[in-house]
C-alpha cells in the first residue's frame, strides 16, 4: 500500500496546519500540548501521563537517535498523536533498534510532520491547550473535521488514571540490602520512579490506582508513594479517599506530579487547569526554604492552588508551599510541617534528566527512617 502524502492537524478553534504523515496513518483526537525538551522523546512518548494528549515537539529534529529498548518509561507509547517539525531521515545511535517512524507505525500512533510547529506553539501559548485531531490522506472539508474535534472529550473532567494503571500489584525489589518497604499507588507510574527508590534500598510494591487505604496498608509500608498520571486530579476522588486513610494511619507520604495534586486535594486545596501547562526538561523551580533553584523536568496541565504567603492549616496540621516555578509562580511542591509528608509537581525521577532534584528520593528515605526510628509515628 502506498503511503498518503498529506496530513492535517485541526484545532478546535478552527486553525489548521498542513504537513505529511509521520508514523501510522488514520485519524486521532486528543488535547493539543507542546513539549520543549531537546532530548528524551522516547521517555515522553511512553509516559502514561500523556494518555489522550497529542504532543507537539518544539525541538525541530526528532528521531535522530532512533528507538532503543532501554529508555521507555512503560510498555507502550501513550500519546494520542505526535507532531514534529522534521523527522530524522537517518537515525543514528549504537543503541537504536529501529527508527521512530517504524515504532510509531508498529504501535498505531498517528502523527504529522509539519513546518508550523513554532506557529502552533505560539498559538497554544496565546489561546491555551485545546482539543485537536490529526487526519492523514485525503481529508474531509475542514468544517467537518473541526466539528469532529469539537465533539471529542475534553481533558478537564477526564478520569484517566485507572485506564493506564497496572491491573495487578507487582513488586520491584530493592537493589542490594532492603531498607524500606514502599507502597506505590500507580496512577500512571513511570518505570524510572520505582527504579530510583529501589536504588536507595526500597522494595516497591506497585498497586493499582483504585487500591483502598486497607489494601495499601496491608503491604505494611514504611512509606506511601503517589505517582504521576494522566487526567484531571479533580476526578480522582478514590485516590484522595485512599490517601486520607493512609494519612490517618500516619505513614510517611511522598507524591510526584499527579501525586502532588492528590495530596493537595486530600489537604482540602483546590486544583485548577493551567492555560497551556509545563512540559519539558528546563523549568526553573525554587526551593522556598533554601532559595536554591533546580532545573527540572515537567509534564503537567493542572496545578494546586495554595497560599504562597506562608504556612496554612490543614486537617493534618500546618503545611506550606515548598517550591514555586520561577516562570509563573505556580505551586510546585507541598510540605506538611506536623506530619512526614511532602510532594512535588515536577519530576525528580526524570530519566532523560535533568537530575538536579534526584535528592528528593533521599528526603523520602530520610522521612521513612525518621518515622521508623520514632516507632510511635504509626497508628
Ligand atoms: N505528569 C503528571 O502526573 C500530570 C498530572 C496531571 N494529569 C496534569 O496534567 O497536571
Amino acid at each position: 500500500m502506498t503511503r498518503a502524502t498529506t496530513a492535517v492537524l485541526v484545532l478546535e478553534d478552527g486553525r489548521v496546519f498542513h504537513g505529511t504523515p509521520y508514523g501510522a496513518e488514520g485519524e486521532t483526537f486528543g488535547e493539543m500540548v507542546f513539549n520543549t525538551g531537546m532530548t528524551g522523546y522516547q521517555e515522553t512518548l511512553t509516559d502514561p501521563s500523556y494518555h489522550r494528549q497529542i504532543v507537539a515537539m518544539t525541538s525541530p529534529h526528532i528521531g535522530n537517535t532512533g528507538v532503543n529498548d532501554e529508555d521507555p518509561e512503560s510498555s507502550r507509547i501513550w500519546v494520542a498523536g505526535y507532531v514534529v517539525r522534521e523527522p530524522a531521515r537517518v537515525p543514528s545511535s549504537w543503541r537504536a533498534r529501529r527508527s521512530l517512524d517504524e515504532e510509531l507505525r508498529a504501535q498505531g500512533v498517528v502523527g504529522i510532520a509539519m513546518p508550523g510547529t513554532r506557529a502552533l506553539t505560539r498559538h497554544l501559548r496565546e489561546r491555551g491547550a485545546m482539543r485537536a485531531g490529526i487526519f492523514t490522506g485525503p481529508a474531509a472539508p475542514v468544517e467537518e473535521l473541526v466539528d469532529r474535534v469539537r465533539s471529542s472529550p475534553e481533558m478537564a473532567g477526564a478520569d484517566l488514571a485507572r485506564e493506564v494503571s497496572t491491573p495487578e500489584p507487582y513488586v520491584v525489589p530493592a537493589h542490594g540490602t532492603k531498607r524500606f518497604t514502599v507502597a506505590a499507588l500507580d496512577l500512571g507510574i513511570k518505570a524510572m520512579t520505582p527504579y530510583r527508590m529501589a536504588e536507595r534500598g526500597c522494595e516497591v510494591h506497585v498497586l493499582p490506582a483504585d487500591s483502598t487505604a486497607e489494601e495499601i496498608l496491608a503491604v505494611d509500608p514504611d512509606g506511601v508513594f503517589l505517582s504521576n498520571g494522566p487526567g484531571d486530579p479533580a476526578t480522582t476522588g478514590y485516590a484522595v479517599e485512599a490517601l486520607t486513610g493512609v494519612l490517618a494511619a500516619r505513614r510517611p507520604v511522598f507524591g510526584i506530579c499527579f501525586g502532588n495534586q492528590i495530596l493537595g486535594r486530600a489537604l482540602g486545596l483546590p486544583t485548577y487547569k493551567l492555560r497551556y501547562g509545563h512540559r519539558g526538561v528546563n523549568q526553573p523551580v525554587q526551593d522556598r526554604r533554601t532559595g536554591k533553584v533546580d532545573i527540572s523536568a515537567h509534564n503537567h496541565g493542572f496545578a494546586v492552588q495554595a497560599p504562597l504567603s506562608g504556612p496554612f492549616e490543614t486537617p493534618y496540621g500546618r503545611a506550606e508551599v515548598s517550591h514555586v516555578n520561577l516562570n509563573d509562580d505556580c505551586v510546585e511542591g507541598l510540605r506538611l510541617l506536623d506530619y512526614p509528608a511532602f510532594s512535588v509537581q515536577y519530576h525528580p525521577e526524570a530519566a532523560a534528566g535533568p537530575h538536579d532534584a534526584a535528592g528528593l528520593f533521599d528526603e523520602f528515605c530520610a522521612l521513612m527512617a525518621g518515622a521508623t526510628a520514632k516507632g510511635g509515628e504509626r497508628a
